[in-house]
């Protein structure tokens, strides 16, 4: 058997650990509470689609929202990671979109529901190729942009993460293990804003990595 491939992370039935609420201006659009602690959700690896298939409205949903949002690929597994230790632990990054059925989402949060079936539906996690490490030497700063038919909507900087990216790995490793091959979706900027079928969707990090969706209604 040949060694798995780092690139093809979203092949190897990982976990995707995101975290919500991690921009004030975000929050602030949505009108949340800011938080005092990470807030964690999960979606299935079943929900990662890469370029080349489209996203799909989940059939229950009117609004679905994009979130453009750095991912975190974990390439060294461990439980209680150091903030001081926890850049090692990272094999590098993807662009991904925390693709959310916000009229769902809504109706959960005012009956204390969990989130599920607003987050972890198939291709919720549409994601770009694998972006090393070494080609994004400050991930705390730098710009995530998103455009819908051509339409800048979301343009944000990691620099405004409420919680950095060294204290999400050890704040999420004390709770759940974090093994290689795992992403880490943390949080969106302002600017979320709902697609329709047919959409085309670009999103980028700077002159790192662009990528492109097609939008198409699920039959029911
Ligand atoms: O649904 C939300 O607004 C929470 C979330 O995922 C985020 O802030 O990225
Ligand atoms: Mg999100």
């Amino acid at each position: 058997m040949t060694a798995r491939n780092i690139s093809r992370f979203w092949e190897w039935g990982r976990k995707i650990i995101c975290v919500g609420r991690n921009y004030a201006d975000h929050v602030k659009e949505l009108k949340n509470a800011l938080p005092t602690e990470p807030i964690l959700f999960l979606k299935p690896p079943s929900a990662y689609v890469t370029e080349g298939s489209p996203i799909l409205v989940p059939f229950y949903s009117s609004n679905l929202h994009h979130e453009v949002e750095l991912g975190v690929v974990i390439g060294k597994g461990g439980t209680a990671i150091s903030q001081s230790n926890a850049m090692d632990h990272v094999a590098g990054y993807a662009l991904c979109l925390d693709m959310t059925a916000r009229d769902i989402q809504e109706d959960c949060k005012s009956k204390g529901l969990p989130w599920t079936l607003a987050k972890a539906f198939n291709t919720s996690c549409p994601i770009s190729e694998f972006i090393p490490k070494e080609r994004i030497p400050d991930p705390g700063n730098v710009t995530l942009w998103l455009k819908v038919n051509d339409q800048l909507r979301q343009n944000g900087c990691t620099a405004q993460m409420i919680f950095s990216i060294p204290f999400l790995i050890s704040y999420i490793s004390k709770i759940i293990t974090l093994e290689e091959g795992d992403l880490i979706l943390t949080g969106t900027p302002k600017g979320v804003s709902a697609v329709q079928e047919h959409d085309e969707l670009q999103a980028g990090i700077e002159d790192v990595i662009t990528m492109n969706f097609k939008v198409n209604r699920k039959n029911q």
